[in-house]
């Protein structure tokens, strides 16, 4: 299968950089990002030659470049990927008959991001699926919970990476060297990702919090300040509006 790329920036570049080891691929992109391709052994081309190109055509552009885009693939018949957040699938049918719409995160570049990819039924699910899979897990949602979704798939990483970072700090502040911090928080979180693979969020709580311990007296006091529940009303408020803007 043969891809045409179309936005090498933040996303599309992340999607580059992981499918070009399964696929050939050609990009189309505007300066400056024409340059990560190439720097990326990509070759860059315009945008029908992309589209001419692809036996699947993958667009990762701005939400307002998308109508420009679109335009100039009017009557499209192979498959379509999007990527562009709240630009809605009815709007990308009007335009190309094989649409479909995905949510991921950067996280594609190791393909190892949920894809949530909208919806079955449409004309070569299975030729999507393919791809997505090459970029981490291809979930078939309806459009509204993909929309619902956004802010802890596609803003995931940089929301994670908050937690992450407040766990350092936190370290650092009690007196650990800051590399060593960052090496612990690593192979605590990745540690309990996999855990939580395996065992509920209340069992692993339970088997960590010592009756009359440091564990439970901390997890009550953030309870209390209400760190988690501020951080599950800013995103699901988010969620919530995306899923009933369209
Ligand atoms: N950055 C992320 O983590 C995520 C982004 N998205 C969505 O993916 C899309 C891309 O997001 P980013 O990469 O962050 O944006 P970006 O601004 O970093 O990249 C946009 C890319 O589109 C290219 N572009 C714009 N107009 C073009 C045209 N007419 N022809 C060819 N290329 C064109 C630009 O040159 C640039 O390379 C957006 O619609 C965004 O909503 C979705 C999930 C996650
Ligand atoms: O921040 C944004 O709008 C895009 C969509 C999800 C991640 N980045």
């Amino acid at each position: 299968m043969k891809i045409c790329l179309v936005g090498f920036g933040r996303l599309g570049s992340a999607i580059g950089k992981r499918l070009k080891r399964f696929y050939e691929m050609k990009v189309s992109t505007l300066p400056p990002t024409d340059e990560l391709a190439r720097k990326e052994g990509l070759e860059v081309v315009d945008l029908k030659t992309c589209i001419n190109f692809g036996d699947v055509v993958i667009v990762s552009v701005e939400p307002s470049a998308m109508d420009s885009v679109l335009s100039q693939m009017e009557g499209l018949e192979k498959p379509l990927i999007s990527t562009a957040a709240l630009y809605g699938l009815k709007e990308i049918r009007r335009k190309v008959k094989c649409g479909y719409r995905t949510m991921p995160s950067v996280t594609v570049e190791i393909g190892k991001s949920p894809v949530l990819v909208s919806e079955r039924g449409g004309c070569n699910d299975e030729a999507v699926e393919e791809i997505l899979s090459k970029l981490g897990k291809p979930i078939w949602v309806k459009e509204e919970v993909l929309d619902a979704a956004l802010p802890v798939v596609g803003s995931g990483p940089a929301i994670h990476s908050l937690y992450y970072n407040s766990l350092v700090e936190a370290l650092v502040y009690a007196g650990v060297d800051r590399k060593l911090a960052e090496e612990m928080v690593k192979e605590s979180v990745i540690g309990t990702m996999e855990f939580l693979k395996k065992y509920d969020p209340l069992e692993v709580r339970a088997r960590v919090e010592t009756p009359g311990g440091i564990t439970v007296k901390m997890t009550v006091e953030l309870e209390k300040e209400g760190v988690f529940g501020s951080l599950s009303k800013i995103v699901g408020e988010t969620g919530r509006e995306l899923r009933t803007r369209r």
